[in-house]
């Protein structure tokens, strides 16, 4: 039984945290083996398509669908006639309010589902769509948010005629959906009241989408003899789907298998429920063969979510040498025809109070306004958790304005005001308590990695350059500091639908010495099949190359609440740490009675137990497990496996400084990101190849956001940006080449201290972006100037400003 392999090449072998280790999932994704839901084909299968309005707002007047039935191949064409005596045709929003699943009597947004054509193939489908007559009396259309709640506005949904008690409180208007207030107003005033210097901006952050590569979609197959429903879709959250699928369709949930197959990007827009799963679904119970919904990209841009659409007002109130006193913030949320916003039930606008940023901020007050307007309903986290991009770009954008009007450096001014890291655990004006930090640190490594003096003495001979004429570019530099907040999460504060936001890991070691691991969340790229063997190997001592991991399925998995808000390192990371640890309890009871010592007389070594001061006894994990299977203890039930429902005591709050340099050309608006420097700190690191490619991908996003992506809407509610022809998505072409940089602050009550990474550059990267275009303009006397910073916008500021050639 002796050993010569060292403590290193064993610890190597495992691959555990820390490593970089390839993605195995990538082996089938780079061969086009990928099983994503519009590869499924069952017998018989039919395609569902959707009727849509041209409209914004309007009233339907007559269905007839008899020219499509009579198309040969047609099966069927629902209405909401017809789900109407199933109560269907309105489905729960996931936040506490209704949505036409189809339109009943009004349509309230462009392209909005009016009927659901189901035919042998999805060409017929099309043609079939094409068919259906409807008969629409055009309504004024409410487009602009900041009109919503004037007294004259239209009316759009008649079927709250009445109910002035929303899901979050009282409504005082027709188009109001709720007033969520945080924090002290009294107090805040008088700090502005009091105060040596307030600024003040209205920010806006657009409307945007997710725009992931695979649109959503589903396959729904109804098996009328045993009475039991699969549903294979793009799910972020597969269980939360089969327990509301319970709900609303009065089937027993152990009747109901939902399947999340691989999916192509989720990025918040496959967390809500769509009109087309319930349709699909109720497609194939109705006709008891297998029906398909897929999307188109068109489809999906103007339907399925939106994310943003934040009209944030803010005050920041300041000591005339730089010491931030107190921060008010009014947000206008522009939710669309109904508010499906998905977030947890408490937090109607998300985790927005975490606007006061990572500043010791001694007071401050929030108010959100919800209201209907005629577009498209939403309001996912668009790769940031909960409406965290949206107060990361408020905070930081006002700092950035305060430091213009105390004429003060904005990385100095971020300084001066950084929580201390002695003050961890710090519980803000607004009442979340950070777990951990150090972003001195982090911030003067950032500025050290770039010369920041540098770069600004560059910028001054660069502004005196332009004065001269000597060039038309200016030079603007971008100083972010952020704090997420993800891990959502606690369930004493959160939940879903009634669904605590706890997570779950069940683990099976076979005989052998393998494994495999079944999770509560899902994998849309982010890599959990080598990243959550890599959690378990280190807890227990099987390298990850033996441990599948495998999410998704809800026969097989345990209950959890599913992938977004970065929440699967946080929550179902712990439960893997915390399973694994269970394991480890067990098989150490085993090797004591192999060893015949004390439980207490053994001690772990990487992959084994070793008998303390007896290095040469021990058994390897890989011989307890066999064991497990035939030899332990007297009274000890045989096996090895353990289950985790994790629920966390906290979130966890990721940090990082970002810095970007960009070059404006005065003449044409366009603008060149020159430098981009991203430092993250996401507690201890499991994948560090895995990390950087996270923050590439949300950089390349924050950079879609920030400098081109917008949904809009005319004046008429004609959504514009709903193609790829005028939606932004950038391509390699577009995107330059991100530095990233990392600092280590484990969280203090995660089992292994790590916190989530995924949205992090997406809440750090906007602002970053979004402050160097202002700042390339400031020594002109710019304040704020809103996104998107497109070509044509930028140029509109210099030509404002005075300095574009006509
Ligand atoms: N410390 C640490 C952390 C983390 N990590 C890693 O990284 C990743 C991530 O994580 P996280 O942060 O935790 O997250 P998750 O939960 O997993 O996921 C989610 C996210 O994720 C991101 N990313 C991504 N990627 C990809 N590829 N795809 C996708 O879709 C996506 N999405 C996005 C989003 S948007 Mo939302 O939904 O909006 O709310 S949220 C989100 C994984 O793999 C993990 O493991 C590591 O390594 N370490
Ligand atoms: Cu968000």
């Amino acid at each position: 039984m002796t050993e010569t392999e060292s403590r290193e090449a064993r610890t190597a072998k495992l691959e555990g945290l820390g490593t970089k280790r390839k993605r195995v999932e990538d082996a089938r994704f780079t061969q086009g083996k990928g099983n994503y839901v519009d590869d499924i084909r069952l017998p018989g299968m039919l395609f569902g398509d959707f009727v849509r309005s041209p409209y914004g707002h309007a009233r339907i007047k007559s269905i007839d669908a008899s020219a499509a039935l009579a198309l040969p191949g047609v099966k069927a064409v629902l209405t909401a006639a017809d789900l109407k005596p199933l109560k269907l045709h309105y489905m729960p929003t996931l936040a506490g309010d209704v949505q036409a699943v189809l339109a009943d009597e009004k349509v309230l947004f462009q392209n909005q589902e009016v009927a659901f054509v189901v035919a042998e193939d999805r060409y017929i489908a099309a043609d079939a769509v094409e068919l259906v007559e409807v008969e629409y009396e055009e309504l004024p259309a409410l487009v602009d948010p900041f009109k919503a709640m004037d007294a004259d506005a239209p009316v759009l949904r008649e079927d709250l005629a009445g109910k002035t008690e929303g899901a979050h409180g009282p409504r005082r208007h027709h188009n109001h959906i709720f007033t969520w207030e945080v924090g002290d107003a009294g107090g805040t005033q008088a700090a502005i009241d009091g105060a040596e210097v307030v600024a003040k901006e209205m920010i806006s952050y657009q409307r945007v989408h997710p725009c992931p590569l695979e649109t959503c979609g589903c396959v729904a197959s109804m098996d009328k003899v045993n009475e039991h429903l699969t549903l294979w879709g793009t799910f972020q959250a597969p269980h939360a789907v089969r327990t509301v699928a319970s709900l609303i369709t009065g089937i027993p949930e152990h009747k109901i298998r939902i399947v999340s197959p691989d999916i192509g990007g989720g990025f918040g827009n496959k967390v809500g429920v769509y009109p087309g799963y319930i349709c699909a679904a109720v497609a194939s119970i109705v006709l008891g063969v297998p029906v398909k919904w897929i999307e188109d990209r068109m489809e999906n841009l103007s339907t399925t979510a939106f994310a943003r659409d934040y009209h944030m007002t803010g005050e920041i109130a300041a000591t005339r040498d730089g010491r931030i006193t107190g921060l008010k913030c009014h947000v206008l949320a522009d939710h669309g025809a109904f508010d499906a916003c998905a977030d947890p039930t408490k937090f109607p606008a998300g985790f927005f109070n975490i606007c006061t940023g990572s500043y010791d901020i001694p007071v401050a007050h929030l108010v959100v306004d919800g209201v209907y307007t005629n577009k498209a309903p939403g309001g996912v986290a668009y790769r940031c958790s909960f409406r965290v991009t949206e107060a990361s770009y408020f905070i930081e954008r006002m700092v950035d304005v305060l430091a213009r009007k105390l004429e003060m450096d904005p990385a100095e001014l971020r300084r001066k005001n950084f929580i201390d890291k002695a003050q961890f655990p710090y519980t803000s004006a607004l009442g979340w308590e950070y777990d951990s930090g150090d972003y001195h640190t982090a911030f003067d490594k950032a500025l050290a990695a770039v010369d920041y003096q540098g770069l600004r003495a560059e910028q001054a001979a660069n502004r005196q350059a332009f004065a001269r004429g000597d060039t038309r570019s200016l030079m603007g530099i971008g100083v972010a500091f952020f704090t997420e907040i993800v891990g959502a999460g606690p369930v004493k504060n959160c939940d879903i639908l009634g669904l605590g936001m706890f997570d779950s890991c069940e683990i099976r070691i076979h005989p052998t010495g393998s494994a495999i691991a079944r999770l509560g969340t899902i994998s849309q790229g982010q890599g959990h099949a080598t990243t959550f063997a890599q959690i378990l190997a280190s807890e227990i001592g099987i390298p990850a190359s033996q441990i599948t991991v495998e999410e998704g399925d809800t026969d097989t998995a345990p209950y959890g609440l599913g992938t977004y808000g970065s929440r699967s390192t946080p929550v179902a990371g712990a439960a893997t740490a915390m399973a694994g640890r269970k394991i480890r309890a067990k098989a150490q009871m085993i090797a004591a009675w192999l060893l015949e010592v004390h439980e207490g007389d053994l001690e772990w070594d990487v992959d084994r137990f070793v008998v303390k001061g007896a290095p040469e006894r021990f058994k390897t994990m890989a011989e307890l497990a066999f064991a497990a299977y035939n030899n332990v203890p007297p009274g000890m039930e045989p096996g090895l496996e353990a289950v985790s429902y994790y629920d966390p005591p906290n979130m966890t709050y990721p940090f990082g400084a970002y810095i970007c340099v960009v070059d404006v050309d005065a003449d044409t608006g366009v603008t060149q990101v020159r430098r981009f420097y991203a430092l993250d700190d996401c507690g201890t690191r499991i994948n560090p190849m895995i990390i950087e490619g996270q923050v590439h991908g949300g950089l390349t996003e924050a950079l879609a956001i920030a400098m081109g992506q917008e949904i809009s809407y005319d004046e008429l509610g004609n959504v514009h940006g709903a193609s790829l022809m005028d939606f932004f998505l950038p391509t390699a072409v577009e995107t330059p080449a991100w530095e990233t940089d990392f600092t280590e602050t484990p969280s203090p009550h995660h089992p292994i201290g790590a916190k989530g990474v995924g949205e992090s550059p997406n809440v750090g990267g906007v602002s970053a972006f979004s402050n160097a275009v202002n700042d390339a303009f400031a020594h002109l006397g710019l304040t704020h100037t809103q996104m998107p910073h497109d070509h044509w916008r930028v140029w509109k500021t210099a030509e404002r400003l005075g300095v574009a050639e006509a």
